[in-house]
């Protein structure tokens, strides 16, 4: 059976997609690869043309040397000369410096007025204005055309709006594609199937039923040469502001009416308008920051974050965040969410897992003092999937006539249930989504908006303690206050069992 999300389409027109940025990380590392794994799908409309912006002065011929190499590179052994053949002839290469509003003329001999324009701009925000008034000056723009946007936009609040604004002056909401690639994961899509497709979990998805909820999104890796860029932002408005906030609101959304783009969004907002405002009065007890040191990945000694290239080592960047976030409403009164995310942790786990009360009344003594919290983990990657544990009787006689129990897991694998199934790169669902013209894997400005207001309270709280982050060891699960932050709860975070992928 086949649910759409968003509108319901059968395909879309030729387009011309514009890559703003072509030459840049994320344009070579997973915007073209996805755009190429959408040919070798036959998901790319044959008359669909990509056409490539960049500064640099470069012959076509080069160009599309250079996408081959990334490609090749990023996709290994995935790469296959055939489906190049066919992609190669849809690349176009423009130079244009992207303040320069008259540069913007030549776009116009490489795009078709009656076609659809989609324009990503995998480019830094401060540019997003600019590019926006070149078009304008090259007069390219109209109602058909879409624009994609990548996060995060802005820094705070209020040079999140000054950017939406710059971009609301040429095109309207419905023109915007605001990217946050969490929403195009596949496993982040299921728990919409898992929530609302599967009566047991909708009737017990409330504060009746569940003790808490915890979002872990782990990484191994530490800001991978992006120093700039990473020690302005910090983990918490380049994880958390976007991914782990959209993440909790799909868990905790009441359920939307029908499956369409603001339905889903309308509910998403609700969420993030409920959550509890985290200040300067709770911020030591609520949030946790750390700073990796120098320790052991996976067996390989690392760098610690103020020994990375090119850093400052004075900053107080946080690189690992831990919030005991609270909704304020009915369904969730009384139900911590606790969030964590950090880089050079031991693994690249994201996972949402549910504690479920415990039963008011043990009957079953002589094996548990008091029974363990049934856990639905919902793991996002890697190893896709969801895990159930359940207490069951163990098989079998005793003497005394007593029943023995033990933990056991109820375990759905992605990869061992939809064997065949390759799970598709999160950009290439959104890019596909964004050709077919579907808000509903995007982030609209309100959302945006309203996460940025409850982010910069808790970075405001931070910045006025003056207090530096805490050290944690590379290699480790964050700071011990970030065990503290449960512990004093009595509850401990859900120990990850996957030591696989980076
Ligand atoms: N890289 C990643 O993994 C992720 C990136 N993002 C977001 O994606 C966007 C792009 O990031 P990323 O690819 O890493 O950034 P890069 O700096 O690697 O790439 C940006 C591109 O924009 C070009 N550019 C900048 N200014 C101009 C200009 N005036 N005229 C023409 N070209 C210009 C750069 O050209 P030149 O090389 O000549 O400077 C470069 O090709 C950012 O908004 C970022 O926050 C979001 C999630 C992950
Ligand atoms: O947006 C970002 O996400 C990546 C993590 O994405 P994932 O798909 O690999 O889980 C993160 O490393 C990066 O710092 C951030 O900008």
């Amino acid at each position: 059976m086949s649910i759409e999300i968003g509108e319901t389409n059968s395909g879309y027109e030729p387009i011309d997609f514009v890559l703003f940025g072509t030459l840049g990380d994320l344009a070579r590392r997973k915007l073209l690869p996805s755009l190429y794994q959408l040919e070798k799908a036959n998901l790319l409309n044959a008359g669909t043309n990509i056409v490539g912006v960049a500064r640099q002065d470069m012959p076509q011929v080069d160009y599309a040397a250079e996408v081959k190499k990334n490609i090749i590179k990023f996709l290994g052994e995935t790469f296959c000369e055939e489906t190049w053949q066919r992609f190669e002839q849809r690349l176009d290469y423009v130079q244009i410096d992207m303040k320069q509003p008259e540069d913007y003329k030549q776009l116009c001999e490489h795009v078709d007025a009656s076609r659809t324009m989609v324009c990503y701009f995998a480019t830094p925000p401060s540019i997003y204005g600019d590019i926006c008034q070149g078009m304008n000056a090259a007069n390219v723009i109209d109602p058909s055309v879409r624009v994609v946007l990548e996060k995060p936009i802005g820094h705070d609040l209020v040079s999140s709006k000054l950017i939406n604004e710059q971009v609301a002056e040429f095109f309207n909401e419905k023109q915007i594609y605001r990217i946050d690639h969490y929403l195009g994961k596949e496993t982040v899509l299921n728990l919409i199937a898992l929530r609302f497709a599967n009566s047991i979990f909708a009737t017990n998805w409330d504060h009746n039923c569940i003790d808490h909820v915890q979002i872990s999104v782990a990484e191994s890796v530490g800001i991978e040469g992006r120093w700039g860029y990473f020690d302005d932002a910090g983990q918490m408005r380049d994880m958390v502001q976007n991914h782990l906030l959209q993440i909790l609101s799909l868990v905790a959304m009441e359920p939307p009416t029908t499956l369409d783009a603001d339905s889903i969004r309308d509910e998403k907002l609700k969420v993030l308008k409920a959550l509890r405002p985290i200040n300067s009065s709770n911020v030591g007890v609520k949030t946790v920051r750390g700073q990796y040191i120098t320790g052991f990945v996976r067996g390989e000694e690392v760098p610690g974050y103020l020994e990375e290239p090119d850093a400052n080592e004075k900053s107080k960047t946080e690189t690992f965040v831990a919030i005991k976030a609270e909704i304020d409403n009915w369904r969730w009164a009384g139900v911590p969410f606790y969030l964590r995310t950090g880089k050079r942790l031991p693994n690249k786990t994201s996972e949402v897992v549910i504690y479920f009360k415990r039963q008011p009344h043990n009957l079953f003594g002589d094996s548990f003092t008091t029974l363990p919290q049934n856990k639905l983990v919902i793991r996002l990657q890697p190893d896709e999937g969801v895990e159930i544990t359940v207490m069951n009787k163990i098989p079998g006689l005793t003497s005394t006539g007593s029943m023995d129990l033990q933990k056991s897991k109820l375990n759905l694998s992605f990869s061992e249930a939809f064997e065949a199934q390759r799970i598709p790169d999160a950009y290439e669902k959104l890019l596909l989504e964004v050709m077919i013209g579907n808000q509903a894997l995007f982030v609209r400005r309100d959302e945006i908006e309203q996460a940025w207001t409850w982010v910069d309270s808790i970075k405001a709280a931070w910045d006025s303690s003056n207090e530096p982050p805490e050290s944690y060891q590379a290699g480790t699960w964050g700071p011990v206050s970030a065990i503290a932050l449960l512990a004093r709860e009595d509850r401990s975070w859900y120990e990850t069992k996957i030591k696989r992928s980076k």
